[in-house]
């Protein structure tokens, strides 16, 4: 549990809270939990743009310079991701977000065309589809008075990933019976809860916890899904249903690609699916990456229109003027470009994942201030703090999504707005995310006015997500 010399001797060279010996900060500084963005704020405050912390012997080392955060995210061997990712592995297994090295590339160069805008064309289908489901279902709400809007948009967007991605439909809007979205939740807290504390880092003594207990009975729901997907899939494909493309599959056209072609790899014996359990994390990492992330997201945005009721009718205005009798295509999403600054904008003061973290394999000096990053610590690029800079973004917990007109984003550093990532590991839906959010929000401001209670509680678990909230009031637009 002690640090290695030459760590120790750089990390104390940085500015950080004070450590404790052998625990390091667990105590003083966590990783997640409702005040962790807070806690990377004041600490950014008080540290200045680059400190460090020491979860046990780990040193883990935060910037939000946006050069530092291109140096990082556009190197090509800082690309293992840190340590903290470790606890991820007992659920995601060696899927695209957590591998490196050679199985990383091979994959993620596998997967890319998968999400060609081409396929994604097809998906923009099932986005309407869902998004139609959706708004079919808030109908319950209407002028009901507050309700938390965010389980009806986690299910909606579990559907459109599942749907179009895999080629499944598992239905999650209306069967009230899905377990599968509290468990993500309930997982998410188990692995903060594992990277907070350095001793269920030694598996002997992790096993003999009620965290592992409870670890265990979710990874007993988080894979059955994955497995019942893959399952419907391969039947499908042994009917030889799946190779007509206009064909109907249990009432899904088939617009399959990732999970179609993750299956004919796997056939094939490509060498980055050998095994069944392979082509299963992938489902695992994308149902996940795909739908939760996404939730987030939509959930923040729809509060920050129920706040402001002069950009909802903007919105209201641009999506009536194009959505008519026929269903939305990715030409039509892509004209919502004031719906689109309105995202962007959410992801800025809210960015799903506020921070992600590298392993430092080789010895790296920062451009900022010329620091010395040593091999073996971690370099965490705050995205939040970067996002929410007011040198960069004046004045910047107003919500204007007016910063994103080319005009006045003109001279802002490109990294200083990251809420995708950049560079190589960069994410690989973002085009696919920014459709299927713009398809969704689209159609329930084209139906709903949606007023929205003050009160926002956000929480932190990997990912930023808002908490119980926000209650909304909708009630039905008259055209
Ligand atoms: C608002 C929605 C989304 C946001 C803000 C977001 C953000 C990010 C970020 C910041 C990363 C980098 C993570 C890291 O380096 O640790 C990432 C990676 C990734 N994302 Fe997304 N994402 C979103 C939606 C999606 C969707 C819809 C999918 C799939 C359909 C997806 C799949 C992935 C995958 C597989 C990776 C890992 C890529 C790699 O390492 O090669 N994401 N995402």
């Amino acid at each position: 549990l002690q640090p290695n010399r030459r760590l120790k001797e750089a990390g104390d060279k940085i500015p950080g809270p004070p450590a404790a010996p052998i625990v390091g900060n667990i105590f003083n500084f966590k990783v997640s939990g409702p005040t962790f963005v807070t806690n990377l704020l004041e600490s950014q405050e008080k540290y200045g743009s680059v400190y460090k912390i020491w979860l046990g012997p780990t040193l883990h080392i935060f910037i939000s310079e946006p050069e530092d955060i291109q140096m990082l995210l556009t190197s090509n061997t800082l690309i293992t991701k840190s340590i903290a990712y470790k606890n991820l592995r007992s659920w995601l297994g060696t899927g695209l977000l957590i591998s490196t090295g050679d199985l990383w590339f091979k994959r993620r160069k596998a997967i890319t065309p998968t999400f060609h805008f081409k396929i994604l064309e097809d998906f923009v289908a099932v986005f309407n589809r869902c998004a139609d489901i959706l708004v079919n279902c808030l109908e319950e709400q209407v002028d009901k008075g507050p309700f938390n809007i965010t389980d009806y948009l986690s299910n909606c967007a579990l559907d459109t990933v599942t749907e179009s991605a895999m080629g499944t439909r598992i239905n999650a809007q209306t069967d009230p019976k899905n377990e599968y979205v509290q468990s993500i939740l309930d997982m998410s807290h188990v692995t903060t809860k594992k990277i907070n504390n350095p001793i269920y880092q030694m598996e002997p003594a992790y096993t003999l916890t009620g965290t592992k207990k409870e670890e265990r009975s979710l990874l007993k729901i988080l894979d059955s899904l994955p497995d019942q997907v893959i399952q419907k899939k391969k039947e499908t494909a042994q009917n030889g249903i799946t190779k007509k493309v206009t064909e109907e599959v249990e009432g899904v056209k088939k617009r399959t690609a990732f999970l179609e072609l993750l299956l004919n790899m796997l056939k094939d014996n490509h060498p980055a699916f050998q095994s069944e359990q392979d082509v299963k994390d992938e489902v695992t990492t994308f149902m996940f990456e795909g739908h939760d992330t996404t939730t987030a997201s939509l959930s923040f945005t729809m509060w920050f229109l129920g706040r402001h009721p002069e950009i909802q009718e903007k919105v209201y205005e641009e999506v009536s003027s194009i959505i008519g009798e026929e269903e939305l295509r990715q030409e039509d999403i892509n004209k919502m470009k004031y719906l689109d600054r309105v995202v962007k904008e959410s992801l800025r003061i809210f960015p799903s994942v506020p921070a992600i973290g590298r392993t430092v394999t080789h010895d790296t000096v920062l451009p900022s201030n010329g620091m010395l990053i040593p091999a073996g610590s971690n370099l965490v690029a705050q995205i939040i703090v970067t996002h929410r800079r007011a040198d960069l973004f004046p004045d910047p917990m107003k919500f204007d999504p007016d910063r994103f007109l080319p005009e006045n984003a003109k001279g802002r550093h490109p990294y200083s707005y990251v809420p995708f990532s950049a560079g190589p590991r960069n994410c690989i839906g973002q085009k696919f995310a920014m459709l299927d959010m713009k398809a969704i929000i689209s159609k329930i401001i084209y139906n709903y006015k949606i007023v929205a209670e003050e009160k926002l509680d956000t929480n932190s678990a990997l990912i930023i997500r808002s908490d119980n909230s926000p209650m909304v009031t909708i009630t039905r637009r008259e055209r």
